[in-house]
């Protein structure tokens, strides 16, 4: 599939930051995001010649390697032939180091957590180094995570920072702006890391500091227009959850009726859900969208399947033709009315989606086969427009509260595309359905009752079909089990169960024996993830 992207470090001042790996290289974005200002992180390997484009800055990241191990990756010499500044955090300032001719050896105590850092007397002299530091005291607590050092500087820098350990805890060319600093400024842990990082962005490089979504809005509005022209029409795959709606929202300002919305009833969505995403999606926002009832068919095609990769195979795959089969419906209408046929994809695609799949690391082991719509065959020939790229999923809501999209859809909890298929384990019937559906809808209305919807990152019940005995009316009962999950999380990648208040679960517990036929038992689970994931399929 082809992508019509044109580039966003066209309309902003862009830090590059590359990636050697380090497991908190996506925080070094995160914080720069924060100050207002663009940034993008590639994998270290990324040729600068074959960039297309100029950083205003660059930061080399951590790393789990060694400069001196023999298949170290190595930075490419033409980041320092841009004359931008740069800054070497760890692994950065020990590669810059041994690029310009320093030495770099591993250090008799390996040293991770907080150190003391000094400030040389001669940085303040330093107009360079003061801009690094501004705003800093002489002395501040930062986090070293190493078990190699710097143990001679390349000819031509200078130390301007030390700790007990590190004696060239920061360093910097004497004439170009390269900075090399062996602590990590973007870990919270290091108490004037932020305003370093912060430093280095807006004094050293200059950037722009126009990385807001206002900004963002229209210039996004601006590049669809121009990527799909007067007549062209885009399709898009449509689920009620934030991430499409935002980005069906931006695609309706820039070209109107000509985006066809495409949501899918497969039969596993929550309670109610093609009813509210109706009124939040067409009523209230305007956006043309089909709702497409495929339920009967997703549910037959799940009829007698057990196996929680084959179920979530089973409705990508399903997704996959019902879509395709609505997309072709709408080109054919499109010509039929003497327009021009669909040419182009919406996608919710987020940044952290993209950092995943361009990680230096490479692809990390499947646990899951993650189905959304939109993994359309090559044949289709359809150009992707993905106007969320870029952004983290906090990012997103505050666009989707700049256009003026409703706190109910702005804070609503991810649901996954295979919805509540994998939230019963095993077989998948109509009438359990019914049940996970109902036991769901009763606990998510305590939890907002409760206050506490905007404290948990995600919720949901589950249904475990093993029977247990109870007693209703002095009746004997033979029924299934409610699993309750909620947890916290900032990136979904890990996450802790939420502790909810006794009287919270209480509620919710007698509510859904009492309100949900077929359940006499209802069981919270209190595992982490890792070793338990968020989902339980
Ligand atoms: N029932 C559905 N009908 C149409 N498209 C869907 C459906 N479920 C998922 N999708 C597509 O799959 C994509 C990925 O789903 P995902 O759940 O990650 O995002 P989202 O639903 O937009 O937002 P959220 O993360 O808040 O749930 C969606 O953006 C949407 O394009
Ligand atoms: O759109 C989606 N399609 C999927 O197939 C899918 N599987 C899991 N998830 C969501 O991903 C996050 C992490 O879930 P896990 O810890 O279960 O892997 C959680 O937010 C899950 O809800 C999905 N989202
Ligand atoms: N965090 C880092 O970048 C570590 C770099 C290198 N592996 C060391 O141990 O010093
Ligand atoms: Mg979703």
């Amino acid at each position: 599939m082809a992508e019509s992207n044109i580039a966003v470090h066209e309309m902003f001042d862009t830090i590059l930051i590359l990636d050697f790996g380090s497991q908190y290289s996506h925080l070094i974005t995160r914080r720069i995001r924060e100050f207002g200002v663009y940034c993008e992180l590639l994998p270290c390997t990324q040729k600068i010649s074959e960039l297309g484009w100029k950083p205003t800055g660059i930061i080399l990241s951590g790393s789990p390697y060694s400069v001196y191990d023999h298949d170290a990756p190595r930075v490419d010499p033409g980041v320092f032939d841009l004359g931008v500044p740069v800054l070497g955090i760890c692994y950065g300032l020990q590669e810059m180091s041994t690029y310009f001719g320093g030495k770099v050896d591993p250090c008799d105590h390996r040293e991770y957590g907080p150190a003391t850092l000094r400030i040389l007397p001669a940085a303040s002299a330093d107009s360079q180094s003061s801009m690094l530091f501004e705003e800093l005291s002489a002395e501040s607590q930062v986090w070293m995570s190493h078990g190699d050092q710097v143990t001679a500087i390349p000819e031509g820098f200078r130390v301007i920072a030390t700790t007990n350990t590190a004696p060239f805890a920061a360093i910097r060319h004497n004439e170009k702006s390269l900075f090399g600093i062996q602590f990590h400024p973007e870990v919270t842990h290091s108490v004037d890391g932020k305003q370093i990082l912060k430093n280095f962005v807006l004094k050293v490089c200059k950037a722009s500091k126009n990385w807001t979504m206002s900004e963002f809005i229209g210039k996004e509005i601006a590049r669809i227009r121009a990527i799909v022209g007067e007549k062209g029409q885009v399709i898009g795959a449509v689920s009620g959850g934030v991430d499409s709606s935002v980005a069906a929202k931006l695609m309706h300002m820039a070209i109107g009726d000509r985006f066809h919305g495409i949501l899918v009833d497969n039969g596993v969505m929550r309670h109610n859900e093609c009813a509210l995403a109706k009124k939040m999606l067409v009523d209230k926002m305007g956006i043309n969208l089909k709702i497409a009832d495929a339920s009967d068919r997703f549910l037959a095609n799940l009829a007698g399947k057990k196996d929680p990769e084959e179920k979530r195979k089973i409705i990508g795959n399903t997704f996959i033709d019902v879509f395709e089969e609505e997309a072709k419906a709408i080109d054919d209408a499109c010509a039929a009315a003497g327009g021009q046929p669909v040419e182009f994809l919406l996608q919710g695609t987020l940044y952290p989606d993209v950092i995943e799949s361009i990680s230096f690391k490479g692809p990390s082991a499947t646990i899951k086969t993650h189905h959304n719509v939109g993994g359309l065959k090559e044949n289709m020939k359809l150009k992707l427009i993905e106007p969320l790229r870029e952004l983290f999923k906090d990012e997103v809501r505050e666009l989707g509260k700049l256009l003026g999209m409703d706190d109910e859809l702005v804070w609503r909890h991810p649901f996954p595309g295979p919805g509540i298929a994998i939230r019963i384990l095993g077989e998948v019937t109509k009438e359990q359905v019914a049940i996970a559906r109902k036991a769901d809808y009763i606990y998510i209305e305590e939890i907002k009752k409760a206050g506490l919807y905007r404290q948990i990152a995600q919720a949901y019940a589950a249904l475990l079909p093993i029977k247990a005995v109870g007693v209703k009316g002095d009746k004997r009962t033979y029924e299934q089990m409610i699993c309750l999950r909620a947890v916290e999380t900032s990136d979904f990648m890990t996450a802790d169960w939420f502790p909810f208040p006794y009287d919270v679960l209480k509620r919710i517990s007698s509510r859904i024996c009492n309100e949900v036929e077929g359940v006499n038992r209802v069981v919270y689970d209190v595992s982490s993830k890792p070793p338990a994931t968020i989902e339980l399929e």
